[in-house]
């Protein structure tokens, strides 16, 4: 919704209209973060929509709907649970998202007690835990119901489930008749990260962060799955109480320690909006290490019966709020710089992040892109960042956007331990220990080593067998990466793939006995690679990678070439880049001088040239129609040359068929459209002669092919 009107420009009309489809939308994504806890929308998506459709509803107050999400709690419970009804419901925070916000939520309380600036006023101030709230009713200090939060009023019996959580204390000392506790059910992110190891290593679901992991532990009918999930609770809250746990907030949260709760110990008194955004931004300077996400912190009135004065309006109490933090930006610690190398060579420069939630996802890496951005330079040579670097150990501010990955915006200088210096980018592959060079007008610096580093020669695997290139079933990054570092068959170049069957027959079918693999499964491997040996010729140059080289240059190639062997001969004849062959290829449109000489040096460099050579005697390449031979007579026809040639040589006449766009063949079949016979032409000549396949001499051919 980028282009979407301004509030206050809207109609009656578009505003009707709109205040449906925010109903709609939020409805929706409300059920999918609270009753399915699997939310579709980011956190900073939902809490937009959220306040626009606010801000409508306070510019035409009469269109406010009777299903207005404003006047909603959570997601009506899921139909798994049986239901309880809560005695005093339970509500959401109304939120704050900048200082001014929380100014206004002093002045606005201040005005309704009417409390003058000069009196004081006490609030607390504590993290707002990203977990789900949790009900327990104690009766005679024993643990009789636990509830969900569910759409406030009523919501899900997990009285079982709550039993096993061990922060969570069966019976209570000392406590009035009834007492409800209410707090939030977390998960820290070590059990988050240990949890969803667990989930990938048995092919279970894994978690987008650890909020939905603990509601997805929680809300779950054999309370034997939440046991075995480490749930934690802090308190912070109460619903029915016969008889107070104290005067104030603070004293309350206290009482409920001494009940056995874990509380929060970084919930503090302030007297001001100033201690209360200076307390906020001390939380937010911890978050990355308090090993548990939170999403703001919460501000609260202390007076409880000022508290009672202040009451409630629709879904929130008047007496607190939520100051949240930006949705998409977290501040974290940058723990070490850890350079990847992709197929190109390229070294990617990659900060290994303290982990930190992000927009709903748990962010622990994310790109520094190139040496120039570390150093704090942009590709032009402009300062960013007002040209402060970035350096292991320094206090960095993390961003999402959409679903791209995460980056770092931003260092902060007054946190960098003074220890800390500049980064050093590698000038040798931290894969092969090979150079890593930076070539002029780059700002990537590359392994020279090409296909004998390890990096490459894997990633460079990956890419041939993905889709677009060989796509062979069966053979994906995790068997690639699995056989490159096998002891017994292992696939070093792409040869290897094609030869896997030999080698496995011959080493009596090793590759059945390894963990994974079967006879079954094997054999539809090999079946697959197979099927996979005759191969265009532009899936072919795709396939080896080349620098610069994607698929639609890959086809530019085939199709201004033809043939392998055609492409072959021209690269082979360029030296220096100079000349008539590399000048054909500059021709060609789409190709420039970068991606001319990345080709010519591929091929040139022997080892490289060697991996491609292996390559393909395994395979039959399809001859590309070439472009300028759409209208050629021989455009995709099968010839057959036999006899001698008297005119030009065999290889001379390979090569000129293929560049017309015709496919040779060694042998007559049905498939020949045309036999060349020289004279001495013998039973090739009189198979085509049975076969009816049309048979012409050396000069007919030549006519033929000269006259378009
Ligand atoms: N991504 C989505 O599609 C989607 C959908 C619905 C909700 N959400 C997220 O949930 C938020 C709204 O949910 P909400 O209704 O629970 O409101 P809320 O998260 O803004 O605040 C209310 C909740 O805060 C929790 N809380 C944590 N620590 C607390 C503390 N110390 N004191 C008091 N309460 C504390 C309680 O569980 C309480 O119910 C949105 O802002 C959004 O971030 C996202
Ligand atoms: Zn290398």
């Amino acid at each position: 919704m980028t282009n979407e009107i301004p509030v206050e420009n809207l109609t009656r009309e578009q505003a009707k209209a709109e205040l449906k489809q925010l109903a709609d939308e939020l409805h929706r994504a409300n059920q999918d973060y609270h009753r399915d806890d699997a939310p579709v929308l980011s956190d900073g998506e939902y809490d937009r929509l959220k306040q626009r459709n606010l801000a409508i509803e306070s510019k035409f107050p009469d269109l406010k709907r009777t299903d207005s999400p404003s006047d909603q709690v959570g997601a009506a419970v899921s139909e798994k649970f049986t239901k309880i009804e809560h005695s005093v419901r339970m509500l959401s925070l109304g939120n704050a998202f900048s200082d001014e916000d929380v100014v206004e939520f002093d002045e606005r309380i201040r005005k309704f007690l009417g409390i003058t600036a000069d009196q004081p006023l006490i609030y607390t101030a504590e993290p707002k835990i990203d977990g789900l709230s949790l009900s327990l009713r104690y009766e005679h200090g024993e643990l009789v119901h636990a509830a969900t939060r569910g759409d406030g009023a009523i919501g899900e019996n997990v009285t079982a489930n709550a039993r096993v959580i061990q922060d969570i204390p069966k019976s209570i000392k000392n406590a009035p008749e009834i007492v409800e506790i209410r707090g939030e059910v977390y998960m820290s992110h070590e059990d988050f990260f240990a949890l969803n190891k667990a989930q990938s290593e048995t092919g279970a679901k894994t978690f987008a962060n650890p909020r939905n992991a603990a509601a997805g532990s929680l809300r779950q009918l054999d309370s034997g799955i939440t046991a075995s999930r480490p749930l934690r609770f802090f308190a912070y809250a109460w619903g029915e109480l016969s008889a107070p746990l104290g005067d104030t907030q603070s004293q309350s949260v206290v009482r409920m320690g001494e009940f056995g709760f874990k509380t929060n110990s970084l919930m503090k008194e302030c007297d001001s909006p100033d201690a209360m955004i200076a307390h906020y931004n001390h939380i937010d300077e911890m978050r990355a290490d308090l090993g548990y996400d939170i999403d703001g912190v919460v501000y609260k009135v202390d007076d409880l019966a000022l508290q009672s004065r202040l009451g409630f309006r629709s879904t929130n109490p008047r007496w607190a709020i939520a100051h949240k933090f930006p949705a998409e930006i977290a501040h974290t610690h940058l723990e070490s710089i850890e350079i990847q190398v992709g197929r190109t060579g390229a070294l990617s420069p990659v900060a290994r992040l303290t982990p930190v939630t992000v927009g709903g996802v748990v962010v622990s890496n994310a790109t520094l892109h190139n040496p120039d951005y570390i150093a704090g330079r942009d590709s032009k040579g402009n300062p960013i960042r007002d040209g402060r670097d970035i350096r292991v150990g320094d206090w960095v501010e993390v961003y999402r956007a959409g679903d791209v990955i995460p980056k770092i915006r931003d260092v902060d200088l007054s946190k960098r331990p003074s220890d800390s210096v500049p980064y050093e980018f590698p000038t040798l592959c931290p894969e092969c220990n090979s150079p890593a060079i930076r070539e002029e007008g780059d700002s990537t610096v590359r392994c020279i080593g090409g296909l004998i580093c390890p990096a490459q020669a894997v990633e460079g695997l990956k890419h041939f067998v993905s889709r677009g290139a060989f796509d062979i079933d069966g053979l994906g990054n995790k068997q690639i990466e699995a056989f490159y570092h096998d002891e017994t068959l292992p696939i070093k170049t792409f040869a290897d793939i094609f030869t896997l069957e030999t080698r496995d027959n011959a080493q009596l079918a090793k590759l059945k006995n390894r963990d994974g693999w079967g006879v079954k499964s094997s054999e539809n491997l090999f079946y697959a690679i197979n099927e996979k040996r005759v191969v265009a010729l532009n899936k072919l140059i795709f396939a080896l990678g080349i620098r610069h080289v994607g698929d639609s240059s890959a086809s530019l190639l085939a199709k201004q070439y033809g043939s392998w062997s055609a492409l072959t001969d021209a690269i082979d004849s360029i030296q220096d880049y100079q000349g008539e062959a590399w000048e054909n290829l500059l021709s060609i449109d789409g190709v420039g001088d970068v991606m001319a000489r990345a080709i010519v040096d591929r091929f040139h460099t022997p080892e490289q040239r060697k991996i491609i050579d292996d390559l393909v005697v395994h395979l039959d390449i399809q001859n590309a129609i070439m472009q300028d031979n759409a209208g050629s007579p021989v455009a995709g026809k099968t010839v057959v040359f036999t006899g001698s040639l008297e005119l030009m040589t065999r290889a001379e006449a390979k090569a000129r068929a293929e560049t017309m766009g015709a496919k040779v063949s060694g042998s007559v079949s049905k498939k020949t459209d045309i036999v060349v016979a020289g004279p001495g032409a013998g039973s090739k000549a009189k198979k085509a002669q049975e076969l009816g396949i049309t048979i012409m001499d050396e000069e007919t051919w030549l006519a033929l092919i000269s006259a378009t």
